[in-house]
């Protein structure tokens, strides 16, 4: 291990020598913590990643200059819509998604090492649960979309298929989501398919361009953005490990989306039909400021936005049609070809640009006191995952529905957006949507048939509650065979057993 004095004159050279400023204060093992922690942040990299961090933080914060210029958006002929299309072609790109996924040649990978501040809770936000009659996870959700359309897959195409989980996390949130999956049995997934990883860190800087200590012995790290998959995936030979199982087609996807389509086969297969090697997600937007990047393009190449790159001006304007100009909202759901990943990670990884994060970083102060800061203090520098779309050959957008396939879990319930009610809601509606689609009615408290109309009540609530589970219906499908012509009452849960149940009973 390196000694003190190495350490010391190696933090000199980089200008972040107070870093050992308590050091006459610590026991032997905090001692040894420090600079082991400290001689894997290479001097020259800490320095360079420093005045990098408050260079760029020094720049005018908010909207990026010139863009409105630079801005357009995306071509029609690169969007692809699974609202605006016909029946027909519609299920001709399902079946190639299924064909892909039953060749084993399509993967999902999770990213989820985000600290979930928004939403408050100090574990991975995986491990949420929004208040469903269930009480899933959105973990367990996730897990069993994957089981679902493995099945719906193998059905159709005669072989038993697999779609490998990779889930990327960072030292904050693996430890937790290992034990959460140990504890529930990889939710019934073969725990060799699940293959979690871990980003990089990267230390936060204060405006001065200083490191930040968060203890005596410990520097302020963070994840480094959701774009640290490209380092990731190199670190961890996840390409590698990719290419041994056959994995031609990876869809990556956010945590926290409680209606997401894991490896759905519409998206897989649009973006294979197209030849394409990077393709995009979208949702129209609900109102201009809306927290959601834009896909578009710049010096005509596409590219996300990020919501808080934009100005509210840009955000504001409309097209000739009276819609949002810019109005295809990012949802952080990607395909990319494993072979434009592998380009990636080996040539472009390093042009990728590190956006800046004004944060309220916890610090010690002169005294050794630990401070939770009221005002923003630091700088985090983070990469965003979408920010390779401009090195693609032939990039796709792929817009979907919103109502079916977009609720974000962002904040805590004390924000009125994106919060756990509106998650749960979103989903129960969907799933009630779903019955109703498949001739099913509901019973009030008191036996009465509710009236047969999909309206939600003005709290957002849908008249009556019904959950589905996954591993009985992906996407609404096959719930004719259990529900047509049922009388059920709210609230009633749709699991195996009771879709077991119902097939054995006349209606
Ligand atoms: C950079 C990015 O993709 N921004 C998108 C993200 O914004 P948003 O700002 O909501 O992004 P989040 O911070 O929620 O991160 C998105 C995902 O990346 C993961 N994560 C984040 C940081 C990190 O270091 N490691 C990591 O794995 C999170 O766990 C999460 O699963 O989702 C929105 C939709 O909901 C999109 O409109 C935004 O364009």
């Amino acid at each position: 291990m390196a000694s003190e004095q190495d350490v010391r004159a190696q933090l000199q050279r980089a200008g972040q020598e107070h870093l050992l400023r308590f050091w006459d204060d610590l026991a032997p093992e905090a001692r040894a913590a420090l600079l082991a922690e400290l001689a894997s942040l290479e001097p020259d990299a800490l320095r360079e990643h420093c005045q990098r961090a408050s260079a760029a933080c020094a720049l005018a914060p908010g909207p990026l200059r010139d863009l409105e210029a630079r801005l357009q958006p995306l071509p029609p002929e690169r969007v692809g819509s699974a609202i605006r299309c016909d029946q027909e072609t519609r299920l001709r790109w399902e079946e190639e998604g299924f064909r892909q996924i039953a060749l084993n040649k399509v993967a999902v990978l999770l990213l989820a090492g985000g600290q979930g501040t928004r939403l408050g809770v100090t574990y991975p936000k995986g491990m949420y649960q929004v208040g469903l009659p269930s009480q899933k996870t959105l973990y367990q959700l996730q897990a069993e979309r994957i089981r679902r359309v493995e099945q719906l897959a193998g059905q159709r195409l005669g072989t038993h298929c697999t779609v490998p989980w990779y889930i990327m996390t960072s030292e904050f949130t693996l430890g937790p989501t290992i034990k959460f999956f140990k504890e529930n049995g990889f939710f019934h997934l073969d725990p060799a398919n699940v293959v979690l990883f871990e980003q990089r860190m990267l230390p936060a800087v204060t405006f001065e361009g200083k490191a930040i200590l968060e203890r005596k012995d410990k520097v302020a790290m963070a994840p480094d953005g959701n774009g640290g998959l490209y380092c990731a995936l190199a670190d961890h030979q996840i390409l590698e490990d990719m290419k041994r199982r056959g994995v031609e087609f990876v869809h990556v996807y956010c945590v926290d989306n409680i209606l997401v389509r894991l490896a759905d086969p519409a998206f897989i297969g649009f973006c294979v039909l197209r030849g394409a090697d990077c393709g995009a997600k979208v949702v129209e937007k609900a109102y201009p400021e809306e927290p959601v990047g834009v896909v578009c393009q710049v010096d005509g190449v596409p590219q996300v936005v990020e919501y808080s790159e934009i100005s509210p001006e840009t955000a504001g304007l409309r097209g000739p049609d009276g819609g949002l100009l810019y109005n295809t909202g990012n949802i952080c759901n990607h395909f990319f070809t494993r072979d434009f990943l592998d380009v990636v990670t080996r040539e472009f990884e390093p042009l990728l640009k590190l956006h800046v994060a004004v944060k309220k970083v916890p610090h010690v102060d002169e005294e050794g006191n630990l401070v939770k800061p009221l005002r923003p203090n630091g700088i985090k520098m983070e990469k965003f995952v979408f920010d390779v779309f401009q090195f693609a050959k032939n990039f796709v957008a792929f817009e979907v529905s919103r109502e079916e396939e977009f609720s974000p879990l962002k904040n805590a319930d004390t924000a009125s957006k994106d919060n756990p009610s509106t998650s749960r809601r979103a989903l129960l509606a969907q799933h009630y949507r779903w019955a109703l689609q498949a001739g099913a009615h509901f019973l009030d408290a008191h036996g009465v048939q509710l009236p047969q109309q999909s309206g939600l009540l003005p709290n957002g609530d849908p008249p009556a509650i019904c959950e589905i589970s996954p591993l009985v219906s992906y996407s609404g499908e096959g719930l004719e065979m259990y529900l047509q012509g049922r009388k059920l009452q709210s609230p009633f849960i749709l699991d195996e057993d009771q879709a077991r149940l119902l097939q054995s009973q006349e209606c």
